[in-house]
């Protein structure tokens, strides 16, 4: 079994202290570095913005996993990607939500045009069926297992039944975005995300409120597989 991709989210981190919480994770088994920029309208919540980012991409190593939750986020895409996430050696994603893109085809284009990954996040609310005529211009799927604005929140269990649904859109598609899962993600149920059907997990207070934040990473990686999942590949 492939592990699944872990992208720690800095939203869980010391904002005081937030090189030495960058270089921990580029110390660590971690793929990805996710960024969760809060507008106050999408979201009830205001994170932090472009600085911000630049300043996680000085000291980064990982490709950054920017996950906008704000209005008309293609005002911004452009600012987003030159702040670090399509860094040349080492391009991220810029992921958009569905509920926030009125036209979402032509948002998908502009991201990779910056010669990033294209994500698109569905609330706990949006069925996965409202991808199906954008499958070939999206590289990532981000399932949202917590309704988004909050880190700290309990996941939604109905979210792994949805990840199924998800891996059988994709299974007639021409091309297989990655799935991702955000929201309440820890160890107790990494298994259950990563049978049902997910390529990446993110983790915030799981990896960052652990008393050793590069062993949690390390434990997300290499879950104990379910009984199931033994069998299955026994
Ligand atoms: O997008 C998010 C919240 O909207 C965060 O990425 C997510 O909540 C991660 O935090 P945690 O693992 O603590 O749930
Ligand atoms: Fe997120």
């Amino acid at each position: 079994m492939t592990p699944p991709l872990i992208a720690p989210s800095i939203l869980a981190a010391d904002f005081a202290n937030l090189q030495r919480d960058v270089e921990l994770l580029n110390h660590s088994e971690a793929d990805w570095i996710h960024v969760d920029v809060m507008d106050g309208l999408f979201v009830p919540n205001i994170s932090f913005g472009i600085p911000v980012c630049e300043a996680i991409n000085r000291h980064a190593t990982k490709p950054l996993d920017v996950h906008l939750m704000i209005v008309q986020p293609e005002r911004y895409i452009d600012a987003f990607a030159k702040a670090g996430a399509a860094h040349p050696d080492r391009p991220g994603t810029i992921t958009v939500h569905l509920e926030a893109c009125t036209h979402l085809h032509r948002t998908l284009t502009q991201i990779r045009e910056t010669g990033c990954k294209a994500g698109v996040a569905l609330n706990p609310h949006s069925p996965v069926e409202l991808l199906a005529d954008v499958l070939d211009n999206l590289d990532l799927v981000l399932i949202m297992s917590v309704n988004p604005g909050f880190g700290g929140q309990s996941f939604i269990p109905q979210t792994l039944q949805k990840i199924r649904k998800l891996r059988k859109l994709l299974a007639g598609a021409s091309h297989s975005p990655i799935i991702e899962v955000d929201g309440g993600v820890g160890t107790e149920n990494v298994a259950a995300l990563v049978e049902a059907g997910a390529d990446a997990l993110v983790a915030g207070s799981s990896v960052f409120r652990a008393s050793d934040p590069t062993e949690a990473i390390r434990a997300l990686k290499h879950f104990t597989p379910t009984a199931r999942q033994e069998a299955r590949l026994a």
